[in-house]
């Protein structure tokens, strides 16, 4: 079996009263990997658990096999690390700083001279590498932050929140290099967010943790496989089609312009295909209904509760 990028198994971290993660265990193949979840889920707590920057109360965790606690050099050297918060020194140039943070995670000078530059061309800084970063833009300061995790050429890269602080044009720069990272790149990126809708359009799989605890870890298209609900649209005579299929015993449940009825039985599809040829009803859509992402932070239905 191959081995996985990150695996928990019982992950536990308390802060004294306040538990941040509680018994979390995933296990994630490489690849985008969405950690997604509320302000407080405990995204930054898991992060820095992976970085070996804090240690687990509870529980452990691998990342390319290896503990944290223990090996943490040997984990540092493959992850690249974006911290949320603003951490620049405004009076250096980019150049300055992401050389500097070569030279601390080894490279001799001249390497790392050109890795920066490098990793400054990759986010897009290249032309204003030598200005001072205390008059960047804040999309520029979170680029020479993520310049800085590339700089020593990372197989992992940890984002804690790349799009804070970030306008709509911004966030979706900042989102689209993170994917060309890890696509073109061919290096794993973990994305913090505790907005869902902007990191499932670029990941290829979600870990979404509430209150500390998993809520699910799965690849996207898992989440957003085919459900066991048949979604039919009329373009007229909705409310028509609705009484007929109840009449006929179907448990029609109506969403905007959809009428949902469980796929309980293997007429059902039938069933409702002869209700609107009857009826003479103008037939829009009759399909299996998908999943969405977003049904993961649903509020339970009633009648799921
Ligand atoms: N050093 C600390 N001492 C005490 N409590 C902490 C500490 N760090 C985090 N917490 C608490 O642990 C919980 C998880 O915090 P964490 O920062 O990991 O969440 P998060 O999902 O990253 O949220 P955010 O996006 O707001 O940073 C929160 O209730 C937080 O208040």
């Amino acid at each position: 079996m191959p081995v996985s990028l990150i695996a928990t198994q019982g992950l536990t971290k308390t802060y004294g009263p306040v538990t941040a993660l509680a018994d979390l265990t995933v296990s994630v193949e490489p690849g985008v990997i969405g950690l997604v979840g509320a302000n407080g889920a405990g995204k930054s707590t898991f992060i820095k658990i992976m970085l070996g920057l804090l240690a687990p109360t509870g529980g452990s965790v691998r990342v390319f096999d290896l503990d944290p606690t223990r090996d943490t050099d040997r984990v540092r050297a493959r992850v690249g690390y974006m911290p949320e918060h603003d951490c620049l020194p405004p009076d250096l140039s980019a150049a300055e700083f992401v050389t500097h943070l070569g030279r601390i995670s080894g490279l001799p000078r001249t390497a790392a001279r050109e890795r920066a530059s490098e990793a400054l061309r990759h986010v897009g800084l290249y032309e204003e590498r030598y200005r001072q970063i205390g008059g960047y833009s804040t999309g520029m300061k979170q680029r020479v932050k993520l310049a800085q995790a590339l700089v020593h050429d990372p197989d992992l890269l940890l984002l804690d929140e790349p799009t804070n602080g970030l306008d709509p044009a911004g966030r979706d720069a900042m989102l689209n290099l993170v994917h060309r990272i890890g696509t073109e790149f061919g290096i794993s990126v973990v994305v913090c967010s505790h907005l869902l809708g902007e990191v499932e359009r670029i990941c290829d799989s979600l870990i979404a943790i509430e209150g500390g605890r998993l809520l699910r870890a799965d690849t996207i298209s898992a989440m957003t496989t085919a459900s066991d609900v048949l979604a039919v649209e009329v373009s007229d005579g909705t409310e028509e089609l609705a009484a007929a299929l109840t009449a006929l015993g179907l448990p029609v449940r109506q969403d905007g312009r959809l009428l949902l009825v469980p796929l309980d039985t293997e007429d059902t599809y039938d069933r409702i295909l002869r209700c609107v040829a009857d009826l003479d009803l103008p037939l829009h859509r009759l399909d299996q209904r998908r999943h969405r992402v977003a049904e993961l932070f649903a509020p339970k239905e009633p009648a799921d509760v």
